[in-house]
């Protein structure tokens, strides 16, 4: 009989492959692992709605506007209310951040565990209505000693995060989970209805040739990058070794950046000096994959992960990716 894809019966599911992966740090072992199983169930819960939300009157917009000021999606308030209900009724939080949310949610006695999640239920909204990839993000900190949860639980560093993920709902729905002792991707199998193990221990290229921009017309990044990037020639045959890749799904242009290497950025620019991207719920949880993976994550002039945020959707300039590519704008912005 032939070997199919689901005839290994040691197939890793990502619950298995969490509780025994002994990189996984000691943190990762009971609560932790409870938790992130009720977000990769509720990554299931997404992605069905994803592929269907054409069929289902799905797309187009909510009728109302986030405290970001932007157009919600229907399916963007239809992840936040799945993930809001899914966390709170794993019974392991005290404290939820959504990017759909003005305000945390902190869950009451009875319901209460000890970690704070950060997410942004569906990320890539603009690309929802033409089908193209989107994804949920989500960073987790364990609410400092003695809380009961507050708002500083949601404001610690980036460092202090005690896992960061995704879900991508593309070709294939793929999870990327650390726990802070590397990187693991997932792939759901639709027949099983379980994320299998399919991608241990990614590891970025130290140099990549993909670059993929924001275009901001931030001095330090636009031009003085794109021109030392078009600058450089193959010995060889003069061919250019970097091609320009952006798909406007953090998640999506990220995952690209995690397997291929090569550098994303979304910059500040004259309008917001900071760019687009959240701090919580984009921008730390993707640094500390991109970090666990053995890339750089920064502002172009500090670690994003050393950031302790003030408030729970401020926004953060994001370079990240291979350390080739990322040393270069960091070397830009030192000479700037
Ligand atoms: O459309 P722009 O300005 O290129 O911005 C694209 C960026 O905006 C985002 O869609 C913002 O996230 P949301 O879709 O969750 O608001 C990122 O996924 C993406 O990297
Ligand atoms: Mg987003
Ligand atoms: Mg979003």
């Amino acid at each position: 009989m032939s070997e199919g894809p689901n005839s290994n019966t040691n197939l890793q599911t990502v619950s298995r492959h969490i509780l025994e992966d002994q990189h996984n740090s000691p943190e990762a072992s009971g609560d932790l692992s409870l938790l992130l199983t009720s977000v990769t169930l509720t990554s299931k819960f997404i992605a069905n709605n994803v592929r269907k939300a054409r069929l289902i009157n799905l797309v187009g917009l909510a009728g109302e506007t986030n405290v970001q000021g932007e157009d919600q999606k229907k399916l963007d308030v239809l992840s936040n209310e799945i993930m809001i209900n899914s966390l709170r009724a794993s019974g392991k939080t005290a404290v939820l951040v959504s990017e759909e949310l003005d305000d945390p949610v902190f869950i009451e006695d009875g319901k209460r565990g000890k970690y704070c999640v950060t997410f942004d239920p569906l990320d890539g909204s603009s690309n929802i209505d033409a089908g193209v990839n989107v994804g949920t993000i989500f960073g987790i900190y364990k609410v400092r000693d003695g809380s009961k949860g507050d708002i500083e639980d949601a404001l610690q560093r980036g460092s202090d995060m005690v896992a960061a993920g995704y879900t991508m709902y593309g070709a294939s729905t793929n999870l990327v989970i650390t726990t802070g002792s590397g990187v693991n991707g997932y792939t759901l199998d639709p027949a099983l209805g379980e994320f299998i193990l399919t991608h241990e221990n990614i590891t970025l290229p130290e140099k990549g040739s993909i670059y993929s921009f924001n275009e901001g017309n931030s001095k330090f990044f636009h031009e003085p990058v794109n021109k030392y990037l078009d600058s450089i020639k193959n010995p060889a045959d003069g061919s250019k070794p970097y091609s320009a890749r952006y798909i406007g799904s953090m998640v999506a242009d990220v995952h690209r950046t995690l397997l291929y290497g090569g550098i994303f950025g979304y910059p500040g620019d004259k309008k917001t000096k900071d760019g687009k991207l959240r701090i919580l719920y984009e921008g730390f949880p993707m640094a500390m994959l991109i970090e666990q993976a053995g890339g750089i994550a920064t502002t172009g002039t500090q670690r994003i992960l050393d950031i302790k945020p003030t408030s729970i959707h401020e926004r953060v300039p994001v370079f990240l990716g291979s350390k080739h590519e990322v040393n270069q704008v960091i070397d830009f912005h030192r000479n700037a």
